[in-house]
């Protein structure tokens, strides 16, 4: 029993929390805003054996960038093990992520969508995509690693989340655009689950206008501009970060900043990958991915 399964990065560009004390369900719970999924991500394994000997009932690994927690990937193991008796069952969980952890790139909620995706191939639980999907979301929520990554990374591409919730409930508004070029570099990570426990109820007023904002232009280089004005809005913006952005600036392109991490993204027209790259390249102490939107979003892999 296997399943492989792979969900994009997703990256915010500027977000509305909708975390209502009194609205319990998870699934209800999330963020409207705007943001974008790409190419490179999370590709989780699922393996099942017998137990045998082993003590626990799973083990989880990970290749590429570590993580220092699992529980993520735990609530969603959890909520799989509800669906049936798997007493006498060992799962063997290896998540593959391609983007450092913690850095604003979504890689807690690529490592739940992708690991219900596989999980449910490997059971075959045969569960609809979007109760797959709020597996993923309510482990997100629960966890406090994100709100609105999952429903995003579900569908992928540039989106807006026009109604928060979990895939299913919530809903995402896809903008096209002409081929694009994603180039990002990364400096240090900035934990979500502190912000969102800490500073989250004084940041709740502009990202919802800039959902309406963004819903009137639907252009990608209107969405950089609101993104590093939303990064100045909540305080993220790092000298580091600022020295970037005006340099690009200075050079005529486009950039916003990525939440939650010290990560600066620009999403360019392709024939100006080059000009972006010089630039970043002389930023010796950061971390540089080049990508393009994930139009589909997180799927099983057929191995
Ligand atoms: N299986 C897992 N793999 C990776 N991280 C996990 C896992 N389970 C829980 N986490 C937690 O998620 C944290 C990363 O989430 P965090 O939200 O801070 O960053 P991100 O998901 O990379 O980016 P974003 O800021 O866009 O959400 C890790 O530091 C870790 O504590
Ligand atoms: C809270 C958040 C910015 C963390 O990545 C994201 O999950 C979102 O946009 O809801």
């Amino acid at each position: 029993m296997e399943g492989v399964a792979f969900c994009p990065a997703h990256i915010t560009g500027f977000f509305k929390a909708h975390l209502d004390n009194k609205q319990k369900d998870l699934e209800n719970l999330g963020s409207m805003g705007a943001g974008f999924s790409i190419k490179q991500g999370v590709t989780t394994r699922v393996k099942i054996d017998e137990k045998n000997n082993h003590n626990s009932n799973f083990r989880i690994t990970t290749k590429g960038y570590q993580s220092d927690k699992t529980d993520v990937s735990e609530f969603v193991l959890n909520e799989f093990l509800k669906t049936g008796n798997f007493e006498d069952k060992f799962f063997n969980i290896e998540h593959e992520i391609s983007i450092p952890v913690g850095y604003g790139l979504g890689s807690s909620s690529a490592v739940a969508l992708s690991l219900s995706f596989a999980l449910d191939q490997a059971l075959d639980t045969k569960l609809d995509k979007n109760t797959i999907g709020k597996i993923a979301h309510n482990a997100e929520v629960n966890c406090k690693t994100g709100l609105g990554d999952v429903l995003a990374s579900f569908h992928g591409g540039f989106e807006i989340r026009v109604k928060p919730g979990a895939p299913g409930i919530g809903t995402v508004k896809k903008i096209s655009t002409e081929k694009i070029s994603i180039i990002m570099i990364c400096f240090s990570p900035i934990s979500t689950n502190k912000f969102i426990k800490e500073r989250l109820s004084q940041i709740n007023g502009l990202g919802g206008k800039m959902v309406n904002r963004l819903l009137e232009s639907k252009d990608y280089e209107h969405f950089q501009d609101m993104s590093l004005e939303f990064a100045e809005y909540v305080d993220v913006m790092t000298p580091r970060m600022q020295k970037i952005v005006d340099e690009l600036t200075q050079n005529n392109i486009k950039c916003g900043i990525a939440l939650f991490g010290e990560t600066v993204f620009s999403m360019i027209p392709q024939k100006d990958e080059n000009k972006v790259l010089e630039i970043l390249q002389e930023y010796s102490d950061g971390v540089i991915i080049k990508s393009e939107l994930d139009d589909i979003g997180a799927r099983v892999l057929n191995n």
